[in-house]
């Protein structure tokens, strides 16, 4: 008798460990509730201001199961919506979420720099419902199938927004089909490379030979090459009596236009292949944060017309600082390739107006702020990067709307181009099926980005826009239905997905 109840244990031990184990793992899953600070996943959200590819309307957006289920114009409302579960936003701008191409979150290996938790928690307050990440400045670099494993296993369950990733292209495996192959088959939106020193050692730099072996593995998947387009180029030599490494213009001098325009010149010989009929038709090339409006925009429109698949962005501190403004020692302002003088600056926003620079990204690329030497204020020695992810739609608004931006070219510079870019055909605007990633603000409020002012950057010490007076202040942002920022609170979990090409 004593013999058959051990037996009958022995045999239910497994059953009782199977039913245990699966309870833990779906009890620690986070629940709908604590994903968003909403209590329900079918609502809809009115406002005055809907920006739509149509056009602005007046109405309610339908949100279940996360996916945008319907538009209903103001009007059409009765007997079509349950008012209890309607959040009138009155006069507030309802937009697609911004969607970063750029940005340096340094998770895993320097989360002592930025990281996934706190660099989405500020892109949630910022607006930015997905982000690509960079392959450079987290450790180790994103340039093999490995390593785009790490990053992936660092974002899990610690991102608030949408997070895809870019693999890099190196020396290392540029002549690599197969190892090329065996990242973006794991899932990279697409590669970036460096034309010139990227300042991480394990990040080395591309020549234009490797480029083209990197657009025809891009070609069969039918994603882009990201590309830093500087060359170094002799320059002006310093001297010790006048170019004081305190004063930015010193800096400047390190890193003229003419080295984004060898580096785009170079690369038009090899973009000409993505050409339809070309030998990567299908690839695409796109280039990063072009700062330099004179030749090398020519260049750009010129490769556009003879119909090279070809896309340009710019960064908004190129669009609202310039380089005679620039304090001495300031070594927040410093990046790569430099933000340049006001009349650049203002070729640049013609650019942009004019259709020729396609997109916006952040370029977020902190670091630690003893990197950035503010006691000796060295330009030349500092840590480059501009810290901003929180404040790219503030800061775009805020300088636009002086020169005339309207809310419907915030959402195509921020949301539909990158989205397409990034291969994404279900972000970047508000229509039905696509995902509930949405922005509410408000362009009339103006706020200081000072002390008192939740930042969730990691650094806030580092960014040129604390002090400054902005417009545009974000009230709500809703990633895949989940309400995951209001009124300067956090939904509870982190349950941004990561974005993996298929
Ligand atoms: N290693 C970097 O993050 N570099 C970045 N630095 C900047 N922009 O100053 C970049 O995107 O080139
Ligand atoms: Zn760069
Ligand atoms: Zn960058």
């Amino acid at each position: 008798m004593e013999l058959k109840k051990w037996k009958l244990l022995t045999l239910l031990l497994p059953l009782v460990a199977y039913l245990l184990l699966f309870a833990i793992k779906n009890f620690s899953k986070p629940s709908v509730r604590s994903c968003s600070l909403l209590p329900h996943d079918h609502y809809w959200i009115a406002s005055k201001r809907i920006v739509t590819p149509q056009g602005i309307i007046s109405g309610a957006v339908e949100v279940n199961g996360g996916l945008i289920k319907s538009l209903i114009k103001e009007g059409d409302w009765q007997g079509r919506v349950h008012t209890e579960q309607v959040i009138d936003y009155g006069e507030a701008v309802i937009m697609p979420g911004l969607v970063d191409v750029h940005a340096h979150l340094d998770d895993p290996g320097r989360t002592e720099w930025e990281g996934f938790p706190s660099g989405t928690r500020a892109a949630a307050a910022g607006g930015i419902t997905t982000l690509i990440d960079m392959p450079l400045n987290s450790f180790p670099s994103t340039v093999s199938e490995e390593t785009l494993k790490l990053k992936i296993e660092a974002a899990e369950g610690n991102i608030f927004v949408d997070v895809g990733f870019w693999g890099g292209l190196v020396p290392e495996n540029a002549f690599n089909a197969s190892a090329l192959e065996g990242l973006l088959n794991a899932g990279v939106l697409g590669l970036k490379s460096f034309m010139c020193p990227s300042g991480i050692n394990d990040f080395p730099m591309t020549n234009s030979t490797h480029i083209k072996e990197g657009l025809s593995v891009l070609a069969k998947y039918r994603r882009p090459l990201l590309v830093h387009a500087e060359i170094e180029q002799e320059s002006e030599e310093l001297k010790n009596e006048v170019d004081d490494p305190r004063s930015y213009s010193t800096y400047l001098k390190t890193r003229p236009a003419s080295w984004e325009q060898a580096a785009i010149r170079e690369l038009l010989t090899v973009t000409k292949d993505t050409r339809a009929g070309g030998p990567s038709e299908g690839a695409h090339l796109h280039i990063v944060h072009l700062s330099d409006s004179g030749d090398s925009l020519d260049l750009i429109k010129e490769a556009k017309r003879s119909g090279d698949s070809l896309t340009v962005e710019t960064c908004p501190h190129y669009l609202a600082f310039s380089s005679e403004e620039i304090p001495d020692g300031d070594t927040r302002f410093k990046c790569s390739p430099p933000i340049r003088g006001a009349a650049n600056k203002e070729k640049l926003w013609e650019a942009l107006m004019d259709g020729y620079i396609d997109m916006l990204s952040s370029d977020h690329s902190p670091s630690v702020p003893e990197l950035k030497l503010f006691d000796r204020g060295d330009f030349l020695r500092a840590w480059g990067g501009i810290s901003s992810l929180q404040f790219v739609l503030p800061v775009t608004w805020s300088i636009g709307r002086k020169h005339g931006i309207t809310l419907e070219q915030i959402a195509l510079w921020w949301s539909a181009k990158p989205s397409k870019l990034a291969g994404q055909d279900l972000k970047g605007a508000i229509a039905i099926g696509n995902h509930a990633d949405i922005v509410v603000w408000q362009p009339e409020m103006e706020f200081e980005l000072n002390d008192d002012h939740p930042i969730y950057l990691k650094h806030p010490s580092i960014s040129a826009y604390m002090g400054s007076k902005l417009f545009g202040k974000v009230l709500g942002t809703f990633v895949r239905g989940n309400l995951v920022f209001a009124e300067g609170k956090h939904a509870p979990a982190a349950c941004g997905s990561p974005i993996l090409a298929r």
